[in-house]
């Protein structure tokens, strides 16, 4: 797979200016990015439209989690705007998921449906809070197989859960992998985290990176820097 394939940027921004001015930072150095909610809330579909013209590929990351019906319909309106990724919590249940795909299914241009699984900046202490008593990875483990069941294409899980999504029955599902930071860097507000080339090394597909680009005094050598990472640890 191409490197470049492989890194996603995530454009959290309060504005289509914010970020279209990191976007001309990043100076040609990658092909994907990720719009969420700050984004997406501010300036909605006209700013994946201006990404797509600019020739980017765009993750869509609006992590839907509502009855079925509801979630059926935002996949409709949302796979309008030619993204190529949009994600939903598993939390929602197999039928949510799976009205999801169907919906999905219908779509001229459908994006991939990426299930997010347990969020990397949670901790034991977080997921007890919400009455989890399973280790994140267990839950994980769970969350992937009934997701991938209910008909998604992709999970978005944290780099500690690849390997065992990979000797699981979602084995062959996409693995979306936020949670990266160089080694020894601050973690933020991630708590299950690793570094680029160990998240290949352990079988991710795409990794998504935010504040190491976006805070870096030069995000066009940082960007290069992570795929030159990724491509070193997928040839190792
Ligand atoms: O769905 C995601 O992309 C996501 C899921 C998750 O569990 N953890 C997570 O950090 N993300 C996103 O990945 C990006 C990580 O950003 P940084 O922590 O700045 O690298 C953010 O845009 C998050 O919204």
């Amino acid at each position: 797979m191409d490197p470049l394939d492989r890194l996603i940027v995530a454009l959290d921004y309060p504005s289509r200016a914010e970020a279209m001015a990191f976007v001309d930072r990043l100076d040609g150095t990658v092909r994907w990015l990720k719009v969420g909610l700050e984004l997406y809330l501010a300036e909605g579909r006209p700013m994946v439209e201006a990404l797509r013209e600019r020739g980017f590929e765009v993750f869509l990351d609006l992590k839907l989690h509502d009855i079925p019906n509801t979630v059926a319909g935002a996949v409709r309106s949302a796979g309008a705007c030619g993204a190529a990724l949009l994600t939903l919590h598993a939390a929602g249940g197999p039928a949510m998921l799976a009205a999801a795909a169907e919906a999905a299914s219908k779509l001229a241009s459908p994006p991939r449906l990426l299930a997010v699984t347990v969020l990397t900046s949670m901790d034991a202490a977080q997921l007890r809070a919400i009455g989890i008593e399973a280790e994140a990875r267990e839950h994980v483990v769970r969350l992937g197989e009934m997701a991938v069941a209910a008909g998604v294409n992709g999970l978005v899980c944290s780099p500690e859960e690849i390997i065992p999504l990979r000797s699981s029955s979602a084995q062959d599902a996409r693995l979306v992998v936020p949670g990266i930071r160089p080694a020894g860097a601050v973690k933020d507000d991630q708590s299950r985290i690793a570094t680029a080339g160990d998240a290949i090394r352990y079988g991710a597909d795409m990794l998504v990176v935010g504040r190491p680009i976006t805070r870096a005094s030069d995000p066009a050598a940082a960007a290069a820097a992570l795929i030159e990472e990724v491509r070193a640890a997928q040839t190792a």
